[in-house]
């Protein structure tokens, strides 16, 4: 099954002149994938991550997230599609300082409708999973780097998303801790999760099983 299909994806960027930052997108990704998605600046990755997460919607062609067509659904339902299926991993790791580690993943707005126990249950699954038990009652403002994204990471992963979005998640990482961060999406990946890794990084690409890459908006599928 897929969990992510674009169907023929253009999204135009209206403006004196148009930018069509991706022309004509096909690709799926399976459940059970581990994809990487790899350009260079202006290609189109963080056009495509936003319309992968429903931030945004194309010009024409279709976004399908297991196997529902998103491109015409209220916003709404696209937050509710958002907020049930996508775990989103950034770059920056968006994390509130002075909230400990539990409160971060605990607040994360993805999963509020959950009764108050089942989240904090949740939450210390997915610190667990990401080897941070140790550090749940933590001010996140103390961690490292590498713990703070591995915070985020399960803040993304408490909600038990259909699909992992990472995009540049080692980009404000030392090599050491990009490796660690490298590791652990691949056994998140091991464990069932899908996971698509948005970066410029060829040694980061290549920890796909599928490479896809994008050059000026037009994407091509295989090894690098
Ligand atoms: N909101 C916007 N309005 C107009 N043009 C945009 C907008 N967002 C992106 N673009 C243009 O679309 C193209 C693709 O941009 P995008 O940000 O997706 O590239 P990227 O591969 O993520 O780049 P980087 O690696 O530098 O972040 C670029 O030419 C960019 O200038």
């Amino acid at each position: 099954m897929n969990v992510l299909e674009f169907r023929d994806v253009t999204r135009t960027f209206p403006g004196p002149v148009p930018v069509e930052a991706l022309r004509r997108c096909s690709f799926s990704i399976a459940a059970g994938d581990l994809v990487t998605i790899i350009g260079p600046s202006g290609s189109g990755k963080s056009t495509l991550l936003n319309l992968a997460g429903l931030l945004d919607r194309p010009s024409s062609g279709g976004v399908v997230i297991n196997d529902v067509e998103t491109a015409d659904l209220s916003e709404a339902d696209r937050t509710a599609i958002r907020g049930r299926w996508i775990g989103f991993v950034f770059q920056a790791f968006h994390l509130m300082a002075r909230r400990t580690v539990v409160e971060n993943v605990t607040l994360a707005g993805m999963y509020q409708n959950q009764p108050t126990r089942a989240r904090h249950e949740a939450a210390l699954a997915a610190i667990e999973l990401v080897g941070l038990a140790h550090r749940a009652e933590t001010r996140t403002g103390l961690l490292s780097g590498g713990e703070r994204q591995r915070v985020a990471i399960a803040r993304a992963m408490a909600s038990d998303p259909s699909i992992l979005l990472c995009d540049e998640p080692t980009g404000n990482l030392d090599t050491a801790n990009s490796a660690a961060i490298v590791d652990l999406l691949r056994e998140l990946n091991d464990r069932g999760t899908t996971v698509a890794v948005i970066t410029h990084n060829p040694e980061i690409a290549a920890i796909g099983h599928r490479q896809l890459r994008l050059r000026d908006g037009i994407v091509s599928h295989g090894a690098a």
